[in-house]
């Protein structure tokens, strides 16, 4: 079998931007990158090395890592059984782990594009969304790493079968343990319903980076999921609502308006109910401000934390410093980086 080679290379996500919880998204440029040879060697188990940030966590075995068993469920929707032989794949990661900046989110993209270009299976855009929906069933960081940019998206209404098809539980789609010696997993996998999640790409003001303030704790998404309420007033709604009208537009106007994105970048939705969890929370989103720090735009919670994410056209290491000095009298280290916005997944063939 001849050799080929290709590289994805899937960017990172901040989502929510404040008001907008599961809906919008931004991609940023820190990337996880995949180079993947097939045919290198003559073993049916794929060898798998990774470098970066998680590589002390990160599993290697390709049942147990999450962007191949992502790679694994589209190849046995499409009846491949298992991986092509020879198979080695190098990760090297730029996103940090449960940070909220979409590290799940690349992972589990990285692994559809892998699973397509594995099982040559040419699969569009849509189709790769339905896929990764299956897995990471909010849809705002997937959609900002396939697409790029600063995207809205929604998940559409499915009729009862296919509302059933999509329920089912993640470890029936991705089952959590290795097939046994001489067996394989069956090939009747749950299937995406078609066109499960549709976006829409907004503008975006170029003169805007993004600083990303990150804790040197992790926060798994599934337990700042867990302090949210299963209801809301409608007063909280609105307010949300309102502002992130206004945000979608705003960000995309030249010269961007402070005063306007600031208060659009506020919610009511997510950040109340997290700051149990991100000690300082409150007083970073409160106390720096586009009038105490020039330059801000706008500052909230990155995806479900603990980083913050700052929209600003200058002033970067005032507002990292002023931020890091709350943090730090909650006993909380930081890092920081003024990142730019990224576009979408790429796969290079290499020749
Ligand atoms: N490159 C990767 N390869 C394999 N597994 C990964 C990779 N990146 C992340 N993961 C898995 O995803 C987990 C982190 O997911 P989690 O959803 O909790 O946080 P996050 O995606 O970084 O944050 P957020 O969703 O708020 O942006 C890691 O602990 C790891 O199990
Ligand atoms: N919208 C999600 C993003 C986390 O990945 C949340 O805030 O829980």
């Amino acid at each position: 079998m001849p050799i080929r080679s290709f590289t994805i290379r899937v960017p990172a996500t901040s989502a929510n931007i404040g008001p907008g919880f599961d809906v919008v998204g931004l991609s940023l440029s820190l990337h996880l990158t995949l180079t993947v040879t097939v045919g290198a060697h003559d073993s049916i188990s794929p060898k798998i090395t990774y470098s970066g940030e998680g590589a002390d966590e990160v599993p290697l075995d390709a049942y147990k890592n999450l962007t191949t068993r992502v790679a694994l469920y589209v190849l046995r929707c499409h009846n491949i059984a298992k991986f092509p032989v020879g198979l080695t794949i190098h990760c090297d990661n730029e996103i940090p782990f449960g940070r909220g900046l979409g590290s799940s989110g690349a992972a589990v993209i990285a692994g559809v594009i892998l699973g397509s270009e594995l099982g040559q299976l040419s699969l569009p855009v849509e189709r790769l969304l339905d896929f990764a929906l299956m897995v990471e069933r909010h849809p705002d960081n997937v959609t900002a790493a396939l697409v790029g940019g600063f995207v809205g998206s929604y998940l559409r209404e499915l009729d009862g079968a296919a509302t059933e098809a999509a329920s089912v539980p993640l470890s029936e789609v991705l089952p959590e343990y290795p097939p046994d010696a001489g067996e394989e997993w069956g090939l009747n996998p749950p299937q995406p319903p078609l066109g499960i999640g549709h976006y829409v790409r907004f503008g975006w003001s170029e003169s805007i980076k993004a600083l990303a303030i990150i804790p040197r704790f992790e926060l798994s998404t599934a337990k700042a999921r867990g302090v949210l309420p299963l209801e809301y007033s409608r007063k909280d709604l609105v307010f949300n609502l309102q502002r992130l009208a206004v945000l979608t537009t705003a960000l995309a106007r030249n010269p961007p308006d402070p005063e306007l994105i600031y208060e659009a970048m506020k919610d009511r939705v997510h950040q109340p109910y997290r700051k149990t969890l991100i000690p300082g929370l409150p007083e970073v989103t409160s106390n720096i401000t586009p009038s105490t720090h020039p330059g801000l735009l706008g500052i909230c919670l990155s995806g479900a934390g603990p980083t913050i994410l700052a929209l600003a056209t200058g002033g970067y290491e005032a507002i990292a410093n002023d931020a890091a000095a709350i943090f730090k009298t909650h006993g909380i280290e930081v890092d920081w980086k003024v990142l730019e916005i990224a576009g979408g997944s790429i796969v290079q063939r290499n020749p």
